[in-house]
């Protein structure tokens, strides 16, 4: 067993602070943010605006706060949802119901009315969100039209297909905003506060973790986001904004009635999300107000307008799959290429593993795993003690990976146990084992392919109970240390996916190395490398285990496995047939007969 003390101590002081060159900082992109909000919010005082123009911009920033939610749930989390006018629907018939008829102070009918849509999303998220693709589609849409019906129908409290009228505007400040201009002016500041919140969300660890849910689920709950959590909260605060954005609409025209809710209404909110491009607040932004204005601007055209505009929507769709907004912003993304990135000022990564005891790190105690008649792991036990390098070996189709992801909880034993760090860990799910400090890499790479590199360790480095300082810089420091490790730090700020196979290989180690873990699963680390990516695989895999990571992987490449390992253990059919010293198991005759299959190999 190697000593984990021996991690260099250098690499334990604070890291410095490692700068890239983005094209614009923080800073400077909120004081734009900023002006940009007050010219656009105060214009409609200084330049005189037709009532008609003033209700089109009033429901292009209403809509605006509703389709936010969007860009969260589906451009964010990578959520369908079409139910987004059930939410926008709550918000504004609590308002007019909470005014008109009950005489509440529109404040109150507004909070009841978010109230109403937040609760209304977090259910429907949380009863629904186990389910995804199709399944999801259909319980929004069914969500949608129950919703419909109720409105019509429930004309004692909704006053049915006939509306509710009358509805009036609240005042702020003992200021009534009875003109357009200032209730406008006032719509416009919650959008502002709502694009702000949109754009900011992605920095966070929530919002990235809701974008690694929509690149790649299973690895981001591997990692160690919970995952369900995620989609819970990002289908909350989409309804929440509907809510928000539906309470001011109907503040605004002072009559609704069902038809503005109903399922088309949830269509054109998803169209005008993925028209502007979903996963930019700015996009939804976009997308909306050019979907409301199309038609004024086509209405020329008379009787053959809804087929021009028809048109120009699905041609925009289909040759801007990131909508118009990806567009405009593809030279930025062009200019990060070119960020540059100190990689000597990162600090060299920690991997110290305290040692408290000397028991093993992982106990497997009869675990089975049966898929139906399929006995995939059948009665497995082993122990892997710390520090060590510890391979799993076997034919294809012995059970392998099933192990593993009995392990880390991606599947769940039929029976046994499974004990690590003595916490019984049988029956946690895969984020609270990754909480726990297992890492994980896969055999088919999983990484989050439209992230940055850098972005996808730090969701690796976001884990619960990693031991390192909270806030964003910390997070980035870790992962930028992860990817030095690999030596991947200088290509820190690409595009995963557009990285050659062996580096993706090597950016998933940094990311489950960021989590600072205290054993670490390969699953065939060495599959589809080529020889010198091999050799410097391994390389790798012995400087881990020099800094006392305990690791426990699959392998194939006998050659590495001799190279590495301290114990194999081998399965067939589901059963351990074998365990010991590289020398010991690769002699084994039952081995030789059920695995290498090859005498001569034996006598190497
Ligand atoms: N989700 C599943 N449903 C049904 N059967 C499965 C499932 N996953 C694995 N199996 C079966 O369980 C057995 C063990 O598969 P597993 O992938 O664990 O083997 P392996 O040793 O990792 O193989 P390889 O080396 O080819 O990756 C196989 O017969 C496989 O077909």
């Amino acid at each position: 067993m190697k000593d984990s003390q021996s991690t260099d101590v250098a690499s334990m002081a604070a890291p410095p602070s490692v700068k890239t060159r983005p094209p614009f900082g923080t800073g400077t992109k909120i004081a734009f943010f900023i002006m940009l909000g007050v010219l656009v919010a105060i214009a409609p005082l200084f330049v005189s605006l037709s009532p008609y123009i003033l209700n089109i911009l009033m429901q292009a920033a209403t809509y605006s706060v509703a389709v936010l939610g969007m860009t969260i749930v589906l451009g964010y989390a990578g959520q369908i949802n079409l139910a987004q006018a059930t939410f926008f629907g709550l918000g504004a018939y609590a308002v007019a119901i909470g005014t008109v008829v009950l005489g509440l102070n529109f404040w109150i009918a507004l909070l009841m009315g978010i109230g109403m849509a937040v609760v209304a999303g977090f259910v429907l998220g949380l009863t629904t969100l186990r389910l995804g693709g199709h399944y999801l589609a259909m319980i929004t849409i069914s969500f949608q039209i129950i919703f419909d019906l109720v409105l019509v129908n429930w004309s004692q409290v909704t006053q049915g297909p006939d509306g509710v009228a009358g509805i009036e505007r609240p005042s702020l400040f003992g200021f009534e905003l009875i003109d357009d201009r200032y209730y406008l002016l006032l719509c416009m500041v919650i959008l502002y506060a709502a694009i702000f919140m949109v754009w900011w969300l992605p920095q966070t660890r929530t919002g990235r973790g809701m974008r690694a849910v929509r690149e790649n689920e299973l690895a981001a709950e591997v990692s160690g986001i919970n995952t369900l959590r995620v989609k819970v909260v990002a289908f909350t605060m989409s309804a929440g904004l509907a809510g928000v954005g539906g309470a001011f609409y109907a503040a605004g025209f002072a009559y609704i009635s069902p038809d503005n809710f109903n399922f088309t209404r949830s269509i054109e909110f998803l169209t005008m999300v993925l028209l502007g491009g979903a996963q930019s607040a700015f996009g939804g932004v976009l997308g909306t107000s050019l979907l409301i204005l199309l038609p004024e601007w086509l209405r020329f055209l008379k009787e053959v307008y809804l087929a021009v505009y028809g048109l120009a929507v699905i041609l925009i769709m289909v040759f801007l799959p990131a909508g118009i907004w990806g567009l405009l912003r593809a030279p930025l993304d062009r200019r990060r290429k070119r960020l540059t990135i100190d990689v000597d000022a990162i600090a060299a990564l920690d991997l110290t593993v305290p040692i408290d005891d000397q028991s093993p790190i992982l106990q497997i105690n009869d675990v089975r795993k049966y898929f139906g008649g399929v006995k995939a792991v059948d009665g497995v036990s082993l122990q892997v003690a710390r520090g060590t390098v510890h391979a799993l070996i076997g034919p294809n189709g012995s059970g392998k990976t099933t192990t593993l992801n009995v392990l880390n909880g991606i599947y769940s034993a039929t029976s046994g146990s499974i004990t690590f760090d003595s916490t019984g860990i049988t029956s946690m799910s895969p984020h609270e084992r990754a909480g726990l400090g297992i890492g994980r890499t896969f055999q088919n790479i999983r990484l989050f392919p439209t992230m940055s590199v850098v972005e996808n360790v730090m969701i690796g480095a976001q884990r619960a109970n990693n031991p390192i300082e909270p806030g964003r810089e910390a997070l980035r420091q870790r992962a930028l240390s992860a990817l030095k490790f690999v030596e991947m730090a200088d290509k820190a700020e690409l595009i995963v996916q557009n990285l050659p196979y062996g580096h993706q290989r090597l950016v998933e180690i940094a990311r489950a190395l960021a989590g600072h873990p205290r054993l670490l699963l390969l699953d065939e680390p060495a599959a589809g490398l080529n020889q010198t990516e091999k050799k410097e695989l391994g390389d790798l895999l012995k400087r881990l285990s020099g800094h006392g990571l305990t690791i426990f992987l699959i392998e194939h490449d006998i050659g590495l496995i001799e190279q590495i390992s301290d114990k194999i253990t081998v399965l067939n059919f589901g059963k351990k047939i074998a365990e010991g010293t590289p020398q010991e198991v690769l002699r084994h005759p039952d081995v030789i007969t059920a695995y290498l299959g090859a005498p001569a190999h034996a006598a190497t």
